[in-house]
Parts: structure tokens; sequence; C-alpha cells
């Protein structure tokens, strides 16, 4: 049976790729802003994490130069955002970024993710054709799952 759900099951065992949704902050929460906490500061473990910011509510901020910069959200645009499986991949020609988010008491934010990886059984280590005397190997081969 080549069902939808039989093809998302082989993509999720293949690629671990899955989705995630972030739901706005409940009213409860919003009473004690305080309190409010968004999302640590990460680097995605992902290879790719391809984000689209629903509601268009500020919240997501990156890390640069020691500063946090907001992503203001831009209509019916998609935020990529690298993982360290690329990095790793890429010995480091493309980073992954320090990123969290910040969330306010007037407005939830809604933001949907698909995360795409690699197989949780597999080894990874970079690309053989970008490593050189010149370009040296900046990871060591690490299983997936470490
Ligand atoms: O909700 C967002 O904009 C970011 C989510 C995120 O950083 C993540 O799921 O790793
Ligand atoms: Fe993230």
């Amino acid at each position: 049976m080549d069902s939808e759900l039989s093809r998302l099951h082989f993509a999720s065992k293949e690629w671990a790729s899955f989705q995630l949704v972030n739901h706005g902050v409940s009213p409860a929460f919003l009473e004690n802003p305080e309190k409010v906490v968004g999302l640590t500061t990460h680097c995605d473990d992902s290879a790719l994490t391809i984000l689209l910011e629903i509601n268009e509510v500020e919240g997501l901020q990156i890390k640069k130069d020691g500063k946090w910069i907001p992503v203001t959200p831009f209509p019916n645009a998609f935020v990529v955002n690298i993982g360290y499986v690329l990095e790793i991949i890429t010995n480091g020609t493309y980073r992954s970024i320090e990123h969290h988010v910040i969330v306010n008491s007037v407005q939830g934010r809604l933001s949907i993710g698909t995360v795409y990886s690699v197989r949780y059984d597999g080894e990874m280590y970079p690309a053989s054709n970008l490593v050189s005397e010149n370009t040296p190997s900046l990871f060591k081969r690490v299983k997936v799952e470490e």
C-alpha cells in the first residue's frame, strides 16, 4: 500500500523529517508577562529548518556579532535556518546561527517548522571534496545520535 501515510512514514524513517507547530501564548500566561519565555537560545541540530511565521508576529531573533537581531516576518516568506548537520557536511562553510524566540504580552505567535535531518543511525562528517590540505576537516566523524 503506497498511501500518503506510508510514504510519510518512509520519509520520516529515512530522513528524520518532521513538522512542529508552536502555538501562541495562552491568555493565562499573558497575564504574567514577566514569566513569559519563548524558545531559549539554541542552534538547530537539524540539517535545515524551514519556518513559516504564520501570523507574522515578531519574536525570532538571531545572534550576530554578539547582538540580537530580530527576524522581521515577511508575508508568505519562509525563514531557512541552517543546522549543525549542514555546518558539519559543508565543513563550516555554512554556519548554524544561534537564535531564540521571545514572546510579547500583546499577541501570541504562531510558527510552523519543517525540520530536515539525516538518518538517526548514520554518521556525519565533512564532504570529502571540501576537505584538502588547505582546508582541513574542522569536524571529526560523529554518530548522528551523538
Ligand atoms: O518559531 C520559530 O520561529 C523558531 C523555532 C525554532 O527555532 C526551532 O523550532 O528550532
Ligand atoms: Fe531553532
